[in-house]
C-alpha cells in the first residue's frame, strides 16, 4: 500500500485522520511542524502529536520551520496591518508551509501522498467545499499550488466535525483529544490581533476620524486598531447612528467613516491570482471573506489581474483579503483583493 505523510498538529482532526489512514492500510508517517513561536505552545502540541502517533503506532517526524514561517507568514501579517490592510495568514501558510514545506518533506521520506485533517475535498484537479459546511476550509486553500493536488488526501472532507469528535471519544486512549478546545482562527493569535501587533509595531497612536468629505469628525486610537467595516473603538461627534470604517490611510494615520450603505462594494480587482483552470472570462460566484456566502459575479482576467464585477452589492470588502471563485462547490481559483 502507498506511503502517506500526515501533518499532525496534536488536534482531534489530524489525530482521527491518522487513525483512519492507518486503518485503511496505508503506510503512514507523521510530521509535526514548529511554525510560529508562541511561548510554550510547541511543548504542549508536539507532546499531543507524539501521543497520537504512539497510539496509532507510527513514526512522528518534527520539523522546525519557525524562521521560515516568520518570513513567509508572520512578517507579511504584520506588514499588511502596517499598510492599513487586512491580512489572511492562513492562506499563505497553507501554500508555503502545509502544502509547500510538507510536500518537500513527503518527498524526503518517500511518501507518495500528503494528508491533513482539513475539511475540504479534492479530485486531484480541483478543490471542493467540505460536506460539513460549518467547517469548510476551502477559502483558505485557494492559494495552494495546483501541481500538488494529485498528491493530497483529505479523509475528513466528507465527514462531519461532530462525528470526528465522537470517534475520538469512543476510542480508548484517544478520549482526551475529543474534549480539547477548538483552535482559534489564527493559530498564533492568542487574544486579539492588536495585542499581538503591539509587540512589533506602534499600534496606539491617536489620530483623526474623517467623514467622506474629508471633515474631521472624531478621534481614533491608532489606525491599526481598525479594519474595513469595523464600527467600534472610535468617536464621531454628534452621531446618532452607527458609523463604519470605510477606508484607512496609514501614512496620515487617518480613518474615514460613513454609513452602512457607504460600505457597499460592486467591483474588486485582484492580483497574485491562483487559478485552477485556464478560463479568462466567465460568470461564477465569489467569496470575499470567510463565513460569507459566495455572490454571483463576472470575471475578466488580464495580465495576471482579475477584474470582478459583483452582481449583488457586498459590504465590508477589505484590501488584502482573499477573493475565492466557486462554481457550485468547486473552487476554481482566486486572488488577493488589491482594489475595491
Ligand atoms: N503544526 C502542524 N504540524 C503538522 N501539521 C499541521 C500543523 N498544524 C496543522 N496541521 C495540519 O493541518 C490541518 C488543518 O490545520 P488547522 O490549523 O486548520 O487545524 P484544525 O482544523 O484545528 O485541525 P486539528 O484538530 O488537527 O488541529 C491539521 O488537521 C493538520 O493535519
Amino acid at each position: 500500500m502507498a506511503k502517506v505523510l500526515i501533518g499532525m498538529s496534536g488536534g482531534v482532526d489530524s489525530t482521527v485522520t491518522t487513525l483512519m489512514l492507518k486503518e485503511e492500510g496505508y503506510e503512514v508517517e507523521g510530521l509535526y511542524m514548529k511554525l510560529h513561536s508562541k511561548p510554550g505552545y510547541h511543548e504542549i502540541h508536539q507532546a499531543r502529536a507524539q501521543k497520537a502517533a504512539d497510539f496509532v503506532g507510527i513514526k512522528l517526524h518534527v520539523l522546525d520551520l519557525q524562521e521560515n514561517f516568520k518570513k513567509e507568514v508572520f512578517q507579511p501579517f504584520i506588514d499588511t496591518y502596517e499598510k492599513g490592510e487586512t491580512p489572511n495568514p492562513c492562506a499563505l501558510c497553507n501554500r508555503e508551509m502545509k502544502f509547500g514545506e510538507m510536500i518537500n518533506f513527503a518527498d524526503k521520506v518517500g511518501a507518495e501522498y500528503l494528508a491533513t485533517g482539513h475539511y475540504i475535498k479534492t479530485d486531484g484537479e480541483y478543490f471542493y467545499q467540505a460536506e460539513d459546511d460549518t467547517k469548510d476550509q476551502s477559502y483558505f486553500l485557494f492559494y495552494v499550488d495546483k501541481k500538488v493536488l494529485p498528491r493530497l488526501l483529505f479523509p475528513l472532507g466528507s465527514r462531519k466535525k461532530k462525528d470526528i469528535k465522537e470517534i475520538a471519544a469512543s476510542v480508548k486512549g484517544l478520549e482526551s483529544f475529543s474534549s480539547q478546545a477548538e483552535s482559534s482562527e489564527i493559530c498564533f493569535v492568542e487574544t486579539t490581533y492588536t495585542n499581538l501587533l503591539k509587540d512589533y509595531v506602534q499600534v496606539d497612536n491617536p489620530g483623526d476620524v474623517l467623514d467622506k468629505d474629508g471633515n474631521v469628525v472624531g478621534e481614533h486610537k491608532g489606525y491599526m486598531h481598525y479594519t474595513i467595516g469595523k464600527r467600534k473603538g472610535f468617536t464621531v461627534k454628534g452621531a446618532h447612528e452607527p458609523h463604519f470604517v470605510l477606508s484607512i490611510d496609514p501614512k496620515k494615520n487617518q480613518i474615514v467613516v460613513g454609513k452602512k450603505e457607504d460600505l457597499e462594494c460592486s467591483s474588486v480587482v485582484l492580483d497574485n491570482l491562483n487559478m485552477f483552470n485556464e478560463e479568462k472570462e466567465f460568470d461564477t460566484t465569489v467569496k470575499l471573506r470567510y463565513r460569507t456566502k459566495a455572490v454571483p459575479c463576472h470575471v475578466k482576467i488580464e495580465d495576471d489581474r482579475a477584474y470582478v464585477t459583483l452582481k449583488e452589492g457586498v459590504f465590508g470588502v477589505a484590501i488584502g483579503q482573499a477573493a475565492v471563485f466557486y462554481s457550485q462547490d468547486k473552487l476554481i481559483g482566486g486572488g488577493w483583493i488589491t482594489k475595491v
